[in-house]
């Protein structure tokens, strides 16, 4: 029997990212089978190192942005990550709560959450959850103490085995990872906005033959494989003083009538601002076998312009499925 795919995702179990895996690739079955991994930079590393198949890693949110953590590494400044590419994208709307050890903080009150809210001393999140629940912690918790960690899961991991009865902490976390570290919701719905949602990019490694043609499994292929738009995502690089060099760059995508779906920038850390560019566009849905093609004539004329570029995948547009 063949080996099960495997796909990492940022752990621990009941992260945000875990729940992407999950519905992306749809339950754990005898073909694939889900492993944390501790950060971003592991599952790139899982996927560079043929440790994984695909890895499901956050791009950008729709209240609080892109993720730099993300972008640096597709950055690959050090050329760690060269086989790293994107076969998909998964939208999940995330919902967050305010999470307690069970049932301690909230003996202490009688009068609701709100009482309960002030004898915590500390929170506990993922850098990118703050963000998302500014209105939220600016009305009840100015000036508390925030710990960022590895993810929303570790952070209610935490708070589930804090048994300090004088410091209440609480973490930002979905109610699934409540649940599954043994933990109490004391507020559902605090994100900024209802429509909350972030968009997972899905990698592999281009030279793996093992996960080669088996994005199907994926929820957004099978869907819509031969209506839905694609997407494709291209790095450069630009010579910084240049007038009109972006301008000249982004007119290739323009001639090519490539309407540009996200368009994101982070330092070059070759010399202080210059800045490695990375531009996602759409186009018709061309077979599997013409991507190629279509990004290399893209980047032969990037190539005139740029210092640098890299073609970082082309996948099938998943907007249309959120979840
Ligand atoms: O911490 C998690 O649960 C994650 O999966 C990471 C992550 C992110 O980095 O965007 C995923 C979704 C939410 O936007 C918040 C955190």
């Amino acid at each position: 029997m063949k080996d099960p795919l495997r796909v990492t995702f940022l752990g621990p179990a009941a992260s945000f990212s875990h729940q992407a895996a999950l519905s992306s690739f749809g339950s754990e079955s005898t073909d694939i089978t889900l492993f944390p991994s501790i950060s971003f930079a592991d599952a790139f590393s899982a996927i560079q190192d043929n440790n994984a198949d695909f890895a499901v890693i956050p791009f950008e949110n729709s209240t609080n942005g892109s993720v730099v953590q993300t972008l640096d590494l597709l950055a690959d400044r050090q050329g760690l990550n060269k086989n790293i590419t994107v076969c998909g994208e998964y939208f999940l709307t995330v919902e967050h709560c305010l999470i307690v050890r069970r049932p301690s903080t909230t003996a202490t009150s009688d009068h609701g959450s709100e009482d309960v809210f002030q004898s915590i001393t500390k929170l506990y999140t993922h850098p990118q959850a703050w963000g998302q629940c500014e209105r939220f912690l600016g009305r009840y918790f100015k000036g508390i103490e925030r710990q960022d960690v590895s993810s929303t899961s570790k952070a209610a991991e935490i708070v589930s085995k804090n048994d300090d009865h004088n410091h209440h902490e609480a973490a930002i976390a979905s109610s699934l990872a409540a649940e599954y570290h043994g933990a109490f919701v004391l507020q559902r719905h605090i994100e900024d906005r209802a429509d909350n949602t972030t968009r997972f990019l899905i990698l592999r490694n281009e030279a793996s033959e093992r996960s080669s043609g088996v994005t199907s499994l994926l929820k957004t292929t099978t869907k819509t494989t031969r209506t839905a738009k694609k997407k494709t995502l291209i790095s450069f690089m630009i010579e910084h003083s240049a007038p009109g060099a972006l301008a000249d760059a982004l007119s290739v995508f323009k001639k090519h009538s490539l309407n540009l779906t996200s368009i994101n920038s982070r330092p070059s850390l070759v010399r202080p601002w210059q800045y490695i560019f990375f531009v996602e566009c759409e186009h018709a849905p061309t077979p599997t076998a013409e991507d190629e093609k279509f990004t290399s004539d893209i980047l032969k004329e990037l190539g005139t312009i740029c210092l640098s570029c890299r073609d970082l995948g082309t996948w099938v547009d998943g907007r249309d499925l959120v979840t």
